[in-house]
């Protein structure tokens, strides 16, 4: 089966961000094997955070994510199974506990400015025989020679394949081509994109990415995945076949999966909500969105503001700690604002 595109399935991974990190395992098998009959060739399992994300700080996830990894090994008869790991949040002991359940691939994410942490990984990864991806996530805050030293690290340490990530849903096509385009020029390895549709662009950030050369990248069904989601891999599947580009998936398999399988599983669609737009707007990850919306609760705030200040504030991927922190300290400000109202 000829793929001129190689499409990694993230719901299972990223769409747990959505569904708070809730699946199970029945859930898990029903959706993979699907996938697997599609002839989706790379199927993402693991906490929405990666491995080891099961935790207060990221969100307890409902189902052990070994059990989940093991259901998906076991109903997949072609399609490989992917783990991510956040160095810090998961461990090469993690790592060797996936491999050994039969994941096949490791997708290392770090900062996009930290790629440096990633070494010990990568290197364990590729030790492990895994197919081994360098992530480099919120993308759109690092100036472009930056993002190809980062990527050229991440080459040096044995990574097969580089990601630009967009992480907040925040780069525009024009920016999604510049750093694609910088890298397929200094690097030798294949060029991998994953984007988010807080700013309704995972589409066109995707085919963008492509026209530049990337030829590895993510979909999730039904866009299931944090903030506003993912590229909806059903749609990308339609329209690259129309652009006359095979990614050898069946699109009515995929289609029937999406409407049959996954959409009544879901609490709610996923949609660009006011609070999942603001995350693309302000450049903030996406993964933050749940947590601020509970801050908001707990502290009578609206999320966007808090969103918009963690934007300003330069949070990333780890700092989760900082939501509550921040949103504390805007209704102290708040507070006191009252009280001098008062005087
Ligand atoms: C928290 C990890 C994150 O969800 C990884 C990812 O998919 C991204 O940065 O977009
Ligand atoms: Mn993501």
């Amino acid at each position: 089966m000829k793929r001129a595109i190689t499409i990694t399935e993230v719901a299972l991974r990223d769409g747990s961000h959505a569904i708070a990190h809730q699946y199970t395992t029945e859930q898990v098998a029903a959706i993979a094997k699907a996938l697997d009959e599609a002839n989706v060739p790379y199927i993402e399992v693991s906490h929405g955070d990666g491995l080891g994300g099961s935790s207060l700080q990221y969100g307890l996830s409902r189902t052990d994510e070994f059990e989940l990894i093991e259901t998906a090994v076991a109903v997949c008869r072609q399609a490989k199974i992917a783990v991510l790991l956040l160095p810090g949040i998961g461990t090469v002991k993690e790592l060797k506990q996936a491999a050994r359940l039969g994941a096949k691939m490791a997708r290392i994410a770090t900062h996009v400015t930290e790629a440096d942490i990633s070494a010990q990984h990568i290197a364990a990864a590729k030790e492990l025989g895994m197919e081994t991806v360098g992530f480099l996530m919120m993308a759109h805050m690092a100036p472009i020679d930056v993002l190809v030293h980062q990527a050229q690290l991440m080459e040096s340490y044995g990574a097969d394949v580089v990601y630009v990530v967009d992480s907040a849903g925040a780069l525009l096509p024009y920016e999604v081509k510049e750093r694609v385009r910088a890298l397929k020029e200094s690097i030798g390895i294949e060029v991998g994109f994953h984007a988010h549709n807080n700013l309704s662009l995972a589409m066109a950030n995707t085919l963008a990415a492509i026209e530049e050369g990337a030829t590895r990248v993510d979909g999730s069904v039904r866009c299931l995945g944090a903030g506003a989601g993912n590229t909806q891999t059903e749609v990308l599947v339609a329209v690259l076949d129309r652009m006359g580009i095979p990614t050898g998936i069946d699109l009515y398999k995929m289609m029937d999966l999406a409407e049959q399988l996954v959409a009544p599983m879901l609490p709610k669609a996923q949609e660009i909500t006011r609070d999942s737009l603001t995350l693309g707007y302000a450049g903030v990850y996406s993964s933050f969105l749940l947590h601020a919306q509970r801050a908001a609760q707990t502290f009578g705030l609206d999320a966007r503001d808090i969103l918009i200040e963690l934007g300003r504030r330069k949070v990333v991927g780890g700092q989760e700690d900082m939501i509550v922190d921040v949103a504390a300290e805007m209704a102290r400000q708040k507070v006191a604002v009252w009280e001098g109202e008062w005087k």
